[in-house]
């Protein structure tokens, strides 16, 4: 199933689901329906009193209007899961999994559906979400199904004479869920398909600006069957929702996804009930060019690595370490693909990248790069463009920077769009330390035809994924999570199902009898 998850070889409809709801004439607002909350296997309004539209980046057009959920429909989500999970929880894995497979099905019949709604509030080619956020989502959905049919342990047996010793994987309770804007449904099935698949239920909120297809996620949940209560979405502003939902006292376990600064509080919020905490936070990956690789397989993918998504993309390639000898033809071959790359928004055909998911998000890339200017320089793109209709949109040309100093922000901080910056090496000692110098440790790439040089890249490149000759692909069955300040904790795979359950040791006594060896041993029971 690798191709499916692979970054492909690229006008909006604006997004509906109101054909899920069950009162139009209630819901209808200027732009569509106000109804973003789903609670207890109903679609709501939020009451905080705020609202909030989603706007496609690549038009500037108002998808929906969003009224933004107060604490109060949170902790009416949170009550909605607490009550769910005693029957939740009870029910069999293979019950789980039969949900799920219902699932998939459903998705996979909505998948035109689900990609145009994700396009038109990310602004991302209809071609990556038809060929990489929805089908790597039914893939997910396909995978966990399975998963939930493997709970493991160790064997059962008499490690003491007296008692036999078994293993309960059992699930958690309510688990609270953040989400990032940059892969709205991919981010949220990872939240959501292990925690369930494993018996638990969740409270999930996804970006604000980003929260439709989190919603649709959730309505066809429950149209495959899953009961009210299980996955509950809240749509509201980080600092206050997203916070409560953090510190909640009903929470038990808190999952988040995000920048590494908010990470950090979340970790702190979780300290006081000492919830189980899941990370996944930024990165500033690597792509390790060697002088005996492959240098036209090394520019593509430095090119597709750095790229996908227009850049937003926490395993995105952002910083090249090129060696010396191949660095001059390495840097213009790079520069001239940036150039050829098309602009476009969703349903332009022959468009590579979108915009940049809003213009905040825009302006925080091209800050980043005028402050580069200062101190390295760019050769290709550093600007937004404005001809063929770009103009009303998010968009950000293709970046290249060189000469910038190892410890410059454009080198350091991460920039989250569609910036590469190149530096050179002399030494695989040198390389590896270049590739090391940061305080992410996501995903790097290592490009070689030398396997020495390869197996020493994989083994001393401090991050949760190295790829070797490639930089991007991800599947269900291999986790993706981070090392250093990039976060802990995995996502997909069985070690994301195994987070999201804890493990209870049984030891049951043998032999009844009232007075025990170990008793003699340390007491005189008088
Ligand atoms: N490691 C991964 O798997 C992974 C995947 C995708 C994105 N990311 C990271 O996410 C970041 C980009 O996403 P972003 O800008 O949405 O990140 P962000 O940290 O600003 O926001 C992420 C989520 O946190 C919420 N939030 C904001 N303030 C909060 C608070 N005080 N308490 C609780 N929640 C709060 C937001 O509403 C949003 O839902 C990048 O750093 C990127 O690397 C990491
Ligand atoms: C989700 N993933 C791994 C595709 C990219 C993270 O931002």
């Amino acid at each position: 199933m690798a191709t499916q998850r692979t970054f492909p070889a690229r006008r909006h409809h604006p997004a509906s689901f109101l054909h899920h709801c069950p009162d139009t004439d209630a819901r209808q607002g200027k732009h569509g329906t106000h109804m973003h909350q789903f609670i207890n296997g109903q679609l709501l309004s939020g009451t905080s009193g705020n609202t909030l539209d989603v706007i496609n980046p690549a038009t500037s057009e108002v998808v929906e209007t969003v009224r933004l959920a107060s604490v109060t429909d949170l902790d009416a989500a949170v009550a909605a899961a607490r009550s769910a999970f005693p029957a939740w929880s009870r029910t069999t894995a293979g019950e789980r999994a039969g949900i799920l497979q219902k699932f998939a099905r459903i998705m996979e019949e909505r998948a035109a559906e689900f990609s145009r709604v994700e396009s038109s509030q990310t602004g991302k080619p209809l071609r990556l979400t038809r060929e990489f956020d929805v089908p790597g989502t039914i893939d997910n959905i396909d995978f966990f199904a399975g998963a939930s049919r493997h709970l493991e342990g160790k064997a059962t047996a008499e490690y003491s004479p007296q008692h036999t010793s078994s293993i309960r994987r059992e699930a958690i309770g309510v688990v609270g869920s953040i989400a990032p804007w940059n892969y709205p449904l991919q981010m949220a099935a990872w939240k959501v398909l292990p925690a369930i698949a494993a018996g638990n239920t969740i409270v999930l909120k996804p970006a604000e600006i980003t929260p439709l297809t989190s919603l649709m996620f959730a309505q066809a949940l429950t149209d495959a069957g899953l009961p009210d209560g299980v996955v509950n979405v809240v749509v509201g502003d980080g600092a206050s929702v997203g916070a409560a939902l953090m510190q909640h006292p009903d929470v038990d376990m808190v999952s988040f996804t995000g920048s590494t600064a908010i990470g950090r509080t979340v970790l702190e919020a979780a300290a006081v009930n000492a919830k189980r905490v899941h990370l996944e936070l930024g990165g500033k990956a690597p792509i390790v060019v060697f002088d005996d690789a492959t240098l036209d397989a090394a520019v593509h993918g430095a090119v597709a690595g750095s790229l996908i998504n227009t850049g937003q993309d926490c395993t995105a390639a952002t910083r090249a370490i090129v060696h010396r000898s191949v660095y001059e033809e390495f840097v213009a071959k790079v520069a001239e693909r940036f150039e050829g790359i098309v602009l476009g928004a969703p349903g332009d055909t022959d468009a590579d990248l979108g915009p940049l998911v809003s213009f905040k998000q825009r302006d925080h890339v091209a800050g980043m790069v005028d402050r580069a200017r200062g101190y390295s320089k760019v050769v290709a793109g550093g600007y937004a463009p404005t001809d063929g209709g770009l103009g009303d949109g998010a968009f950000y040309r293709p970046t290249l920077v060189v000469d910038a100093a190892p410890d410059s922000e454009i080198v350091k901080d991460e920039v989250f769009g569609p910036v590469l910056v190149v530096l050179p090496f002399n030494t695989d000692d040198e390389a590896i330390r270049l590739a090391n110098d940061t305080v992410y440790g996501l995903a790097a790439s290592a490009w070689t035809n030398n396997l020495q040089r390869a197996m020493r890249a994989t083994r001393e490149i401090k991050a949760g994924c190295v790829w070797v000759n490639d930089h991007i692909p991800i599947i269900s069955e291999m986790p993706h999570g981070g090392f250093k300040q990039s976060g802990f904790g995995k996502d997909m795979s069985a070690y994301s199902f195994e987070e999201y359950t804890q493990v209870k040791h049984v030891m049951v006594e043998l032999d009844g009898v009232i007075e025990k060896d170990w008793h003699r041993t340390i007491f005189t029971l008088r």
